[in-house]
């Protein structure tokens, strides 16, 4: 049985302060539940020094995939590691338009996680152009295989799959159980034909516009393992009332 993962995504949002009050306010009241927060690398310090000894495993949002050397402004998972972190986002879309990430270096990026002990958030999607022109599971597909190609399926057993649908990202504009399902079942569906064991422990999240109001309905599709947040993850209330409606 696949135990349901929430991950908060705290972007690039948050203070010494605010993120104070947001640790202190999840921190008791997810005591069990198990979840994690993504933040800022300037605050990973913070975030281990409150979340230690919790539930709650905290990460980064991006890493290099270099392990050391002349990359200015670069952080490599080795870094990472020295503050405790279990978890790295690697391809999210923000990073794939933004700061042109390909399939490559995402693949890169994956692997320097899981060498150093870290578990990958692998991010895939569409855009809604994508969506609109037939090609969901085209992309999808392509995502994925840039990293089965170069680390194998097997990589794939310590790892997690966050599928985020661009169109719905920061939008307000949730995908619906059932098209979240559609593709999180394709996902499952071809690394099935890989690896049956792979794919049937695999933690597939949904990213998207997750609120307290519509997470429940999300996380009851059988194959919606959890949800990656973004701006429902600064909001205690609502990220704790994720948390308890996926861990329900
Ligand atoms: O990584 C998280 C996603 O980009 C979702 O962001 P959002 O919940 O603000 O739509």
């Amino acid at each position: 049985m696949r135990k349901k993962l929430v991950a908060g995504n705290w972007k690039m949002h948050g203070s010494l302060a605010e993120n104070a009050a947001l640790l202190a306010a999840i921190k008791p009241a997810l005591a069990g539940i198990e979840a994690a927060v993504c933040v800022p690398f300037p605050y990973l310090a913070q975030a281990q020094a409150a979340l230690a000894g919790s539930s709650i495993a905290w990460g980064a949002q991006n890493l290099s995939e270099q392990p050391k050397g002349a990359f200015t402004g670069e952080v490599s998972a080795a870094m990472l590691l020295d503050f405790g972190c279990k978890y790295v986002i690697v391809g999210h879309s923000e990073r794939r338009s933004l700061y042109g990430e390909r399939d490559e270096i995402v693949a890169k990026k994956y692997m320097a996680a899981q060498a150093a002990g870290l578990t990958p958030i692998l991010c895939v999607g569409e855009s809604l152009q994508e969506r609109e022109s037939g090609v969901t599971e085209a992309v999808v597909a392509r995502q994925l295989d840039a990293v089965i190609q170069a680390a194998g399926v097997g990589s794939l057993g310590k790892a997690v799959v966050a599928y985020e649908p661009v169109w719905a990202i920061g939008t307000g504009k949730t995908a619906t159980p059932e098209q979240a399902q559609a593709v999180h079942a394709f996902i499952r569906g071809k690394i099935a034909a890989l690896d049956g064991a792979v794919a049937d422990g695999l933690v597939i999240q949904y990213g998207g516009s997750v609120k307290a109001a519509n997470a429940a309905e999300l996380m009851a599709q059988p194959d919606i393992d959890g949800g990656l947040i973004g701006g429902a993850s600064l909001v205690a209330d609502e990220f704790i009332a994720i948390c308890r409606a996926a861990a329900r």
